[in-house]
């Protein structure tokens, strides 16, 4: 059996067996049947290719439901473990649709929109709008006008020209917006640069000076109630530390407006990290639930406050580990790369497929890491060092930097990507005119659509150049 190619990433050892599923990757019900094909909620990747088609969008609905759960369970009996309660968002940016509002709602979770678009599949799909928290760096009229018409529970202020046109709004609909006000707490947290939000030089919230001004500000307006503080540190973050030095910060500004009037509330935002392969290792939500309790507890007592209510926005960790991608492989390709200036050289094997950037930009965007299994067999045939590249005319077009496939992966093969459930299907473009793939949910032997996706047609029928009846006829 040939050694570790010399070009794999150092985390990256040559496994035993290239069609293992490391259960840290994958969805809870994914396994492989008695063929060795990968199944997903008791439905073979044959199946669900054969039905739907590739490249296909799979969220396993059990695990999914699990991950909420277990969400809200932990700070449920956390924050009543120290004397007060939780509110959990699901951060709809991760991945929405009307059956995953649904979803989430039955269990109890409240609904985090960031745009007129989230909000409007929020409201169609049932939430109760006392139960959706509405953010983003630059609401419109239209959008703030919207929500408060709507009832939203919670509008949260990113800048301070907001508060007037959140008192108008509300003054128009004769309404009491309750509000929070979100500070950038200042603190780094270790992730991409593009993914952490309270470094100082960027364009979220307003500064922790500024804070007790605008709180007065808000307290003035009789149309809005201020619920309290929010903070996001950024996303994909591993461990309590950056949660726990945000929650110190803000909660000494927090201490000091009680001096002005009642805050209820404290959001600490999402950003809890997945395992997107087999070397990452995320703590479980329940040990974040319990650090960042801890910490709260410990900081309340010392400033001598009442623990206030604490809300959080997950996003990820509930729909990144129970969505998967498949596809289909269309061409192999092996390429001789050099490994140093010496002459010595490796080969690297292309796989391309039928999807891309354009259904999981988060590679080409971050240089984020995946893993990758064929879904229509196992094969004895030795590892290869495999890239797994797109079908679109940009050479940073990659799903898969690296890992190891069977050297004999073949065109038509199928090949699933695990951890695509969160920020794929919602960043996907139709760069090259290609339709964004469908999402299936799997339950318990069946799979059915979640979201259509995008025909041809669709795609023709937004050209205001074609004649849209003979061509999509
Ligand atoms: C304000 C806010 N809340 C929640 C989230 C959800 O983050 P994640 O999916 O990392 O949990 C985000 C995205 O980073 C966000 O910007
Ligand atoms: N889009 C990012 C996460 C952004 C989080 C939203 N503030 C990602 O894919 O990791």
């Amino acid at each position: 059996m040939p050694g570790a190619n010399p070009l794999a990433p150092d985390w990256l050892d040559l496994p035993d067996d290239a069609n293992d599923l490391v259960p840290s990757v994958w969805s809870s019900t994914a396994s492989r049947d008695a063929a060795g094909a990968l199944t997903f909620g008791g439905v073979s990747a044959e199946a669900l290719a054969t039905e739907f088609g590739t490249p296909l969008y799979v969220v396993d609905e059990a695990d999914f439901r699990g991950r909420a759960k277990a969400a809200i369970e932990a700070f449920e009996q956390e924050l009543a473990r120290i004397g007060s309660r939780a509110k959990v968002y699901y951060a709809g940016k991760a991945f929405l649709s009307a059956e995953v509002c649904r979803w989430v709602s039955e269990l109890g979770l409240n609904v985090d929109v960031c745009t007129g678009g989230e909000l409007a599949v929020a409201l169609a799909a049932g939430v109760d709008p006392a139960r959706i928290g509405f953010h983003g760096n630059n609401k419109s009229r239209a959008e703030i006008d919207r929500a408060v018409a709507a009832g939203v529970g919670a509008i949260v202020i990113d800048s301070l020209v907001e508060i007037g046109r959140i008192a108008e709004a509300a003054r128009r609909h004769g309404r009491v917006q309750p509000v929070r006000l979100r500070v950038n707490s200042g603190v780094h947290a270790s992730t991409h640069e593009y993914l952490a939000t309270a470094r100082e030089d960027q364009k979220f919230g307003i500064t922790l000076a500024d804070t007790p001004a605008a709180v007065r500000e808000i307290r003035g307006h009789e149309g809005l109630t201020f619920l309290g503080l929010h903070s996001h540190i950024g996303s994909q973050i591993f461990g309590t530390d950056g949660f726990a030095e945000a929650a110190r910060r803000l909660l000494a500004v927090h201490a000091s407006l009680l001096e002005g009037g009642a805050v209820p509330e404290l959001n600490l935002g999402g950003g809890f990290g997945v395992n997107y392969t087999r070397v990452d290792d995320a703590a479980p939500i329940a040990d974040l639930a319990r650090g960042i309790a801890d910490v709260v507890a410990a900081e309340c007592a010392a400033l001598g406050i009442d623990v206030p209510v604490i809300a959080v926005e997950p996003g990820r960790v509930i729909a990144g580990p129970a969505g998967a991608t498949l596809y289909t492989v269309g061409t192999v390709k092996d390429v001789q790369v050099a490994t140093d200036d010496s002459g010595s050289s490796a080969v690297r094997r292309y796989v391309s497929v039928d999807g891309g950037m354009s259904d999981n930009a988060r590679t080409a965007l971050y240089r984020a890491d995946y893993s990758v299994r064929i879904a229509n067999r196992v094969s004895t045939s030795a590892p290869a060092l495999v890239r797994i590249a797109g079908k679109h005319c940009e050479s940073g077009d990659l799903v898969v930097l690296d890992d190891y496939l069977p050297g004999d992966v073949e065109p038509d093969d199928l090949v699933a990507v695990p951890v695509t459930g969160a920020y794929c299907w919602s960043l996907a473009s139709n760069y090259n005119h290609v339709g964004r793939p469908p999402v299936v949910a799997v339950r318990d032997g069946a799979a059915r659509v979640i979201v259509r996706g995008e025909t041809e047609s669709d795609l023709l029928a937004r050209d205001a150049g074609l004649d849209t009846e003979s061509t999509t006829a």
